[in-house]
């Protein structure tokens, strides 16, 4: 398919140096430059020396599709992740019936493609109905049309050391990686929130942060002895980053996530008791919070995921203990990281690029995602309005669902315009 000629005028990649144009022709960036010439039927987006970054990859995203198509559908979780400023995201498998075969992969998949809005890669299950009793098939999913690279139970954690075993070497074969929802399941029966001093005087079951340590431990054990690729889901405790800088000392294949929630939000947001604020693994302490931005700063936490999970209006608006666990985040995320670690001088735009585009395509293994804004390479990209600030609206988002921890927040950089392939896939807040 051939796109129309594109033109980004005045723009700055990497929010450094002098603006310049950047022209875009067939999906591939032709040419880079100041004062570039555009033919009468070019599409001209005014960059006003804006910042140009590689389009965000999210290893990820939940979109509910199939079976919870009420609260979000793969054309509305891809309208918010366009808005987002993504051009490719990761959608885990806990949907129902859950990813754990070829025949779902690949209806998640088409439906992404069909949508066209961003590339969605379905994330296959790494057990039979996340059951944690026997592996799905890896390599039936690996080898289908949606060559399914990442493979998670994420919701559930592979708790079984001699299946994570079992699923790690496995992986090594067929070069995907195994992404693990890090939860000690009998350290966190009954769990509702983060342990510590605020869950204990409120009366809330504690979710220690040993319950993620332990397992990522255990992990990077049995990755370094199969030689495997590990990826942590959400990281959230202090003591995580402790054992993941161990291991990569070791020389141990292992990567990390954290979400922009547990990079702003603390279990401060517990006395509200608004289950909105609810979320596996739980809000931590402002101790915790801090230290995920020193990871992240310093890379080791490679990357910033969503984890973006809508749930009905039913599931969120009960009793504590009643309601579902996630919160939005695909709309959210820039403007949470910029707020937390631009702001602070923790990332410049470079690393903004690290964090959000080009480390999670390299985990992922993308080829055409995360790469340089430079002539010759893919035009998947995102312009950055630095200056502007906006309040975050759950019904204004384009997901289905409204959950958003940040409403009312005021925030800081706003999404131009996202191109995917040379498309304009949203441009001002509004899908293209
Ligand atoms: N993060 C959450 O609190 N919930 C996720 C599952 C998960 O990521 O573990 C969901 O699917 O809703
Ligand atoms: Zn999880
Ligand atoms: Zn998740």
């Amino acid at each position: 398919m051939t796109t129309n000629d594109v033109l980004l005028r005045r723009v700055r990649p990497y929010g450094t140096g002098e603006p310049v144009d950047v022209l875009i022709a067939d999906g591939v960036i032709v040419e880079l430059g100041p004062g570039l010439e555009a033919a009468r039927d070019t599409e001209v987006i005014e960059g006003q020396g804006r910042v140009l970054l590689p389009g965000f990859v999210d290893l990820h995203t939940h979109l509910r599709e199939p079976g919870r198509e009420d609260t979000e559908t793969i054309e509305t979780g891809s309208a918010a992740a366009a808005l987002g400023g993504y051009t490719a995201v990761f959608a885990m498998a806990n949907t129902d019936p859950v990813a754990d075969n070829a025949v779902i992969t690949d209806h998640v998949w088409r439906r992404g493609r069909e949508t066209g809005l961003v590339d969605v890669h379905p994330v296959g299950a790494v057990t039979v109905g996340l059951a944690g009793q026997r592996l799905a098939e890896m390599g039936t999913m690996a080898a289908s049309a949606a060559r399914v690279r990442m493979f998670s139970d994420d919701g559930h954690c592979v708790a079984d050391p001699l299946l994570m075993r079992r699923a790690l070497e496995y992986s090594t074969s067929l070069g995907v990686v195994v992404a693990q929802h890090a939860e000690d399941p009998r350290l966190t029966v009954g769990a509702q929130a983060h342990e510590g001093e605020r869950a204990a005087r409120l009366g809330y079951p504690g979710w220690p942060a040993s319950a993620e340590e332990s397992i990522v431990a255990r992990d990077c054990v049995l990755a370094r002895h199969a030689r495997a690729r590990l990826h942590v889901c959400h990281v959230s405790a202090d003591g995580t980053v402790d054992v993941l800088r161990w291991a990569k000392d070791q020389g141990t294949q292992v990567s990390a996530e954290v979400t922009p929630h547990h990079l702003l939000l603390t279990d401060e947001r517990l006395t509200g008791f608004d289950p909105v604020n609810k979320v596996n693994p739980p809000l931590r302490a402002e101790a915790d919070a801090q230290r995920m931005r020193r990871a992240l700063a310093d890379g080791v936490i490679d990357c910033v995921a969503t984890d973006h999970a809508p749930h009905a209006p039913q599931d969120k608006d009960c009793e504590w203990a009643a309601a579902r666990p996630g919160m939005l985040g695909l709309q959210t995320a820039l403007s949470v990281v910029v707020e937390t670690m631009v702001r602070p001088g923790l990332l410049d735009w470079r690393g903004v690029a690290r964090v959000l585009s080009e480390r999670p395509a390299e985990i992922a293994g993308l080829p055409d995602q995360g790469r340089p804004v430079a002539v010759g390479e893919p035009a998947n990209l995102v312009l950055i309005d630095e200056d502007a600030e906006w309040t975050v609206r759950g019904d204004a988002l384009a997901s289905r669902a409204s959950n958003t921890p940040y409403e009312g927040l005021r925030l800081p950089a706003v999404v131009s315009a996202t191109l995917l392939r040379g498309r304009v896939t949203a441009r001002e807040g509004k899908i293209v």
